[in-house]
């Protein structure tokens, strides 16, 4: 499969349709109720999951003020100068911090139209770090003039770890699975935080230019907290695209190829991009799950018992996300898998 989809559906522009079409479902009975309202929320997860890999979730009870506080920080870092946002620069070898937008004139369907901070977990232990290691496990960078920056991220990434827990027994109930079956594959997961910035596009862009190439994410599934512009295109099965705007109070979520690869094709991996036509900046903050660096993630047997094969090769997670925490110069979005 490819990341970045070459179709001329690409070329398409979205659809205003109505927000029924990406379903808004309250977690609040999964996550306070008993076996009746888990099985009625992971039936609806379900539901979207396979249809079209995209909801929203509200009643998630993540407090309003963790995520206000990291969409301030956001915001401050963004309009700090230059110099500030490059003394915390991702480098190959440590591939935390500030990524800057290149510079792509004139602007294609390749151009990649934002800037981004990446923070991931820290596992601290003892000793210099060997080889992958390295890589995975390197401390975040924090930028020195922003003293709330670092609490403001830690505690929200702490806060999307444990929704993304929740999530998983969710959609593990939603395949018919026992709830905990993926539990196992997050001791130490390589999950991953990203501030987003994105510039408007100009007035006179060409259709196919977006913010972001069309993509599928890599990972289980992703908690995306959007500001107030909109921008967020989902693709339908039919090929055309939708918006999938923000919903005040609610997260938009979505399964990633592992989940998809567990899932034996059940859930859609579904490819989406961002077209920022607000003139206005516009912020976006994605929590990646990720499982542990050695995990395996393949067709899960209970699904290759039915369907007769595996429709995936899958991967070992380490190996799989290596390449896309390197790549400086080109979006990670748009390498090929
Ligand atoms: O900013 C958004 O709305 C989506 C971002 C996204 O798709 C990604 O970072 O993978
Ligand atoms: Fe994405």
């Amino acid at each position: 499969m490819s990341r970045s989809s070459k179709s001329d559906e690409d070329l398409v522009i979205a659809k205003a349709v109505p927000i029924e079409e990406i379903p808004v479902i309250d977690f609040t009975p999964f996550r306070e109720g008993g076996m009746v309202g888990r099985l009625k929320v992971a039936t609806a997860i379900a539901d979207a999951c396979r249809e079209i890999g995209f909801f929203y979730l509200s009643g998630h009870g993540v407090p309003e003020e963790k995520l206000k506080k990291v969409f301030e920080q956001s915001a401050e870092f963004f309009h700090q100068p230059l110099a500030t946002r490059a003394e915390v620069a991702a480098t190959p070898e440590r591939y935390r911090g500030w990524i800057p937008m290149p510079h792509s004139e004139p602007m294609s369907r390749s151009s990649r139209l934002f800037e981004q901070y990446r923070i991931q977990a820290e596992f601290g232990g003892d000793g210099p770090l060997q080889g992958d290691d390295r890589l995975f496990y390197a401390p975040n960078r924090w930028p020195a003039q922003l003293p709330e920056f670092q609490a403001a991220c830690s505690e929200y990434y702490d806060a999307m770890l444990a929704l993304s827990r929740d999530l998983l027994r969710a959609f593990a109930l939603g395949l018919g699975l026992p709830e905990e079956r993926f539990d196992g594959y997050f001791d130490k997961p390589l999950c991953q935080l990203s501030l987003l910035y994105y510039i408007p596009l100009p007035d006179d862009v060409e259709v196919e230019v977006s913010n972001t190439v069309s993509h599928t994410d890599e990972g289980p599934l992703t908690i995306l907290a959007q500001d107030n512009i909109g921008g967020l295109e989902v693709k339908r099965r039919d090929g055309s695209w939708i918006s999938a705007p923000p919903i005040p109070g609610a997260y938009t979520i979505n399964v990633g190829d592992m989940m998809m690869w567990w899932s034996n094709g059940r859930y859609l991996s579904n490819y989406h991009r961002v077209r920022n036509k607000s003139k206005r900046e516009r912020f976006s903050i994605p929590f990646f799950l990720n499982p542990d660096k050695q995990a395996e993630v393949r067709p899960l047997p209970e699904f290759v018992a039915i369907d007769g094969k595996a429709n995936y090769e899958g991967a070992v997670v380490g190996d799989h996300l290596k390449r896309f925490y390197t790549t400086l110069e080109k979006d990670p979005r748009e390498l090929d898998r």
